[in-house]
């Protein structure tokens, strides 16, 4: 796959389809998967690959029409039903409907995934207080609401369960993306707290960190910053959908058993080399 600008970014539904993956056919047979953000990039390779292993999968996102293709797309190529729900993470009241919804209709939930995010290219010194608002609310307090939301429903059910967000790698920082890098941190920390109190419920919590992956949310950004996008670890290149998709599944299947309170980092090296400049890299440091 192509990351040097393509003309459309992330990977195409038959590729998903078809991918090779480790994970055998019946793997997640009947275990209940609610994606956020599952209508494309990172999100919709989890769903492809999550119903490939025989989950049930539930997708959200704010727009129809998106949701509707993908629906339309796995039952095509894999021959698969999902479920959805148009709603935003960003309101609680839609947070609280959409996981009645997903435990009703499944009878439960097994793995929730906190994929939904995004972000604007800024330097911090010129954030709005709108502008910092919108980011932590969408990555921090819509991520938490629907941690949150998931818990107290295992709970009140004497269930166990597992989740699994999708930060990004914030280790080192990142430049020109600190609204988003303070709520990523936020929720790392969440998480790694909650693991602790939440494991008597039996619910093991987890985060995956990608690095730069070519995804269809790219194309919000100019192309001489997803050129750089492509540079920016020492692998040299970008990840996709799929690499982070089966990390995902490593944490959420059996694999993960023992597994909680971990950080998935998914980057090609770039925590040790790298930076991304997604707004333009400043004279002082040009090299
Ligand atoms: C910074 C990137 C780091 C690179 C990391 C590595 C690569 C990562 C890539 C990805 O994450 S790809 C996924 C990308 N997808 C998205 O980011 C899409 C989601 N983004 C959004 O929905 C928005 O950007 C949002 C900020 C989360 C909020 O959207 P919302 O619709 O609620 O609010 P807006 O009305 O759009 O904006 C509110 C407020 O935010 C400020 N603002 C928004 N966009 C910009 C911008 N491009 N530049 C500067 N400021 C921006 C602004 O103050 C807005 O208020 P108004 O001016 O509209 O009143
Ligand atoms: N691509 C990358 O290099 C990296 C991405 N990340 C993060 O990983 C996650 C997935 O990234 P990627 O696949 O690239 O993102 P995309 O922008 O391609 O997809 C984002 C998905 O989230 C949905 N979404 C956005 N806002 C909301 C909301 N308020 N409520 C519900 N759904 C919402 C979108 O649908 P809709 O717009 O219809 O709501 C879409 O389905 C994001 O959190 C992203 O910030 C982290 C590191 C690197």
């Amino acid at each position: 796959m192509s990351d040097k600008h393509p003309a459309k970014w992330g990977l195409t539904p038959q590729e998903m389809a078809t991918l090779p993956t480790v994970f055998s056919p019946d793997l997640l047979s009947g275990q209940r998967f609610l994606v956020t953000g599952g209508s494309q990039g990172m999100g919709k390779a989890m769903v492809f690959l999550l119903a490939r292993l025989g989950a049930k999968v539930m997708i959200c996102g704010r727009t129809e029409e998106k949701l509707a293709r993908t629906k339309s797309e796995v039952k095509e190529l894999l021959g698969a039903d999902i479920s959805y729900r148009a709603m935003s993470i960003r309101d609680t009241d839609q947070v609280d409907a959409l996981l009645d919804a997903t435990f009703e209709e499944f009878g439960g939930l097994d793995t929730l995934v906190n994929n939904a995010g995004g972000q604007f290219p800024q330097d911090a010194i010129d954030f709005t207080r709108k502008g910092w608002a919108a980011v932590i609310d969408l990555n921090l307090n819509g991520t938490w609401w629907m941690m949150q939301g998931a818990a107290q429903r295992w709970r009140d059910r004497g269930e166990g369960g597992h989740i699994v967000s999708n930060v990004a790698h914030v280790e080192r920082g990142m430049p020109q993306a600190a609204h988003t890098c303070a709520a990523r941190a936020g929720v790392i920390y969440l998480t790694r707290t909650v693991a602790t109190e939440w494991a008597p419920l039996g619910i093991r919590v987890n985060c995956v960190a990608p690095g730069a992956i070519a995804t269809e949310g790219l194309s919000q950004y100019p192309p001489e910053a997803t050129r750089r996008l492509g540079n920016v670890n020492p692998m040299r290149r970008m990840g996709s959908g799929w690499d982070v998709a089966e990390g995902v599944v490593y944490l959420s299947a059996p694999s993960g058993n023992f597994i909680t309170g971990e950080i998935l980092t998914i980057d090609g090296g770039m925590r040790m080399w790298g930076t991304v400049w997604p707004a333009g890299v400043p004279e002082h440091f040009q090299v």
